[in-house]
């Protein structure tokens, strides 16, 4: 496992530049077979914990400890090995092609030659596969989208067979189902492989489906960590991210755009319509409402919709019409 214990992480001062703490006073554990996400604001220190936890950039104070030994005391070539860093890098080296790329994991345990072996070989062709990149294999890296470069450096992470994988923002250049596909894939390698795996998204909605823990950077600086539910039930998801405009709805587990002045809606209707229905009026500045009493009644009769406001009732054949009425409610 990886344990923070008592860390600050920042940037020391240089050239006459004061330091910069950016986070301090971290305690939290990513459990060995656990996938484990970094969720916080924009510029709360997610990128910089992240490297900090991979070697790639000194603690100000305090430990990182994998399996119980200081990070520190672990040397560069066994660090390489049991640590894999998959950061978002635009710059790869020309002239590779994805495969060579992912080979590049295997160096760590190559020794002196670098030579892959046939073992190595398999290995690199399943870290491809399991990221889906095996279709990439031949192409150059410089030649690929943003998505497909990130699924190659997924890969060399993969290839590497690390204890730990760490991996910042690995699906913000990604379609949505190949987000859900990524996150799916680390947390089924954290738990086939007892992994420690910590990823940091922005993709909150996602994170709170799939996390086994959350680590969440709130805006005052500290490290919250728990189960998603925990951390939604206690207040500490709508704290950081709430806004003027957007709140996290803890039952749904999604943000809503909060509901402008123009009343409280309540929609009959059944299956997913009901909640698309609410979600259009929502937008056009309605408030759901729980139950009655309500400004606004919407019913789906089956082959229209009702609107009943102020005692008249409107009738509309398509959901647009209906959004159209309740953006601005005539006659
Ligand atoms: N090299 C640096 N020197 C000094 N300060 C830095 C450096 N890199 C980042 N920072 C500052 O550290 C703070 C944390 O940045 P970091 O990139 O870790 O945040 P983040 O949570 O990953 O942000 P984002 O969600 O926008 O990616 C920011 O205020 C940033 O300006």
């Amino acid at each position: 496992m990886l344990t923070l214990r008592s860390l600050s992480v920042g940037y020391p001062g240089r050239r006459g530049r004061p330091s910069r703490r950016v986070l301090s006073g971290l305690d939290a554990v990513a459990r060995s077979g656990d996938l484990t996400v970094l969720i916080g604001p924009n510029g709360t220190g997610k990128s910089t914990l992240l490297r900090t936890l991979a070697g790639l950039q000194p603690a100000l104070e305090g430990d990182v400890l994998l399996d119980g030994s200081p990070v520190t005391a672990i040397d560069a070539a066994e660090l390489a090995r049991r640590v894999a860093v998959v950061l978002t890098e635009r710059d790869l080296p020309a002239l590779l092609t994805a495969r060579e790329l992912t080979g590049l994991g295997r160096h760590p345990h190559t020794g002196f030659t670098g030579r892959l072996t046939a073992a190595d070989h398999a290995v690199v062709a399943w870290a491809l596969d399991a990221a889906g990149a095996a279709h990439l294999a031949e192409r150059p890296v410089t030649e690929l989208s943003d998505g497909e470069r990130q699924r190659v450096l997924t890969a060399r992470a993969l290839a590497q067979e690390p204890a730990a994988i760490l991996l910042d923002e690995p699906t913000a250049f990604l379609d949505v189902p190949s987000r859900v596909a990524l996150m799916g894939l680390l947390r089924r390698l954290a738990r086939e492989r007892s992994l420690v795996v910590v990823v940091s998204t922005h993709d909150l909605e996602l994170a709170l489906r799939i996390a086994d823990r959350i680590w969440l950077v709130d805006p005052g600086g500290a490290l919250r960590c728990g189960t998603p539910e925990e951390l939604t039930l206690d207040g500490a998801i709508s704290t950081s991210f709430d806004g003027d405009d957007l709140s996290f709805d803890a039952a749904s587990g999604v943000f809503v755009l909060h509901g402008g002045g123009s009343g409280t809606a309540l929609v009959t209707a059944d299956g997913v319509r009901g909640p698309l229905l609410e979600r259009a009026l929502t937008r056009e500045g309605w408030r759901p409402a729980a139950g009655p009493p309500a400004d606004l009644t919407v019913t789906w009769t089956g082959d229209a919709y009702e609107a009943a406001l102020n005692g008249t009732t409107h009738r509309f054949t398509t959901l647009a019409a209906l959004t159209d009425w309740a953006r601005r409610p005539g006659p």
